[in-house]
């Protein structure tokens, strides 16, 4: 596997959902001139982010005008499009879910994840969100071949979950993790990047974070800050103009994940015959 030019791009969201379409699609043009094979819009690209919208701006994805722009964006920019996500209504049950597909260069859809972790939180003094008031939890871990090799999805609050990101590097081998995420101004300052960096260190994998741009136009006030990663745990990139759009390029480079994981041998070193079982915490406390 070689290394590959990824970009983030940090987009402006508002409720004209035809302008989001158009603004995404020539973002993923720009960013394929500026040399990206993959490409990764932010979480909610189509609609603004807010449970009340879902409903209004949800799609089936068999006849989604939002997957079409995808597909028809990849293929005309030749590359491997990671496409944020868009509130999806399942043709059968009705349901809502918050859904990231992903497409090849020639536009053929390679991946479908629905957000496994639906974010309902309540921070005194900060933020109450209730992502089931209308979306239902998607129930499958997607982890995704892509041309320039194996990617794991999650949707932002689902990078809380360390076992995703633990599972995807450790079974399924990926060489990163894709968040498309819409963190906000009590959670962004708190945990953003912690949660960047404690997945990418665990894991000695890249970990990619994709917000959109800072808008105060439709209510929900994202951090921005869309970031890449390193398997070290260091931020090799990462948007510095919060309110306006943007695009952070990086390169995921396989020979620093080798380098690193020489270093630093934890993927060798751990020591499952200690971790479960009766015997793992002895009475006396060693
Ligand atoms: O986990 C957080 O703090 C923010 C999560 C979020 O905004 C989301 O899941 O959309």
């Amino acid at each position: 596997m070689s290394a590959f030019r990824i970009a983030l791009v940090q987009l402006k969201v508002g409720l004209d959902k035809e302008r989001n379409l158009a603004r995404a699609h020539r973002r993923v043009l720009e960013a394929a001139r500026a040399g990206a094979q993959v490409v990764v819009l932010p979480e909610c690209f189509n609609s603004p982010y807010g449970a009340h919208h879902f409903p209004q701006y949800a799609e089936q994805l068999a006849t989604s005008r939002t997957a079409a722009r995808l597909a028809a964006a990849a293929r005309e920019a030749n590359v491997t499009l990671i496409g944020g996500s868009f509130p999806e209504r399942d043709d059968a049950t009705g349901q809502l879910f918050n859904t990231c597909t992903v497409w090849s260069p020639e536009g053929e859809r390679l991946g479908v994840h629905r957000k496994i972790h639906l974010f309902d939180i309540d921070v005194p003094g900060g933020i109450r969100f209730q992502e089931s008031a209308t979306l239902s939890p998607g129930a499958r871990m997607t982890v995704v071949d892509t041309a320039v090799g194996r990617i794991g999805i999650g949707i932002c609050y689902d990078i809380r979950f360390p076992e995703l990101a633990m599972i995807a590097a450790r079974e399924h081998h990926v060489v990163a993790m894709v968040y498309p995420g819409a963190f906000n101004m009590t959670t962004g300052p708190m945990h953003w990047e912690l949660l960047a960096r404690a997945r990418a260190v665990d894991n000695q994998i890249w970990t990619a974070l994709c917000s959109p741009a800072r808008g105060q136009g439709a209510g929900y006030i994202a951090w921005g800050h869309s970031m890449l990663v390193d398997p070290n745990g260091d931020v090799v990139a990462e948007a510095q103009d919060h309110q306006g759009e943007q695009i952070v390029y990086g390169t995921v480079d396989p020979a620093r994940t080798a380098a690193v994981r020489q270093a630093i041998p934890v993927t060798t070193q751990r020591r499952f015959d200690v971790y479960t079982g009766p015997k793992a915490v002895a009475d006396n406390g060693v």
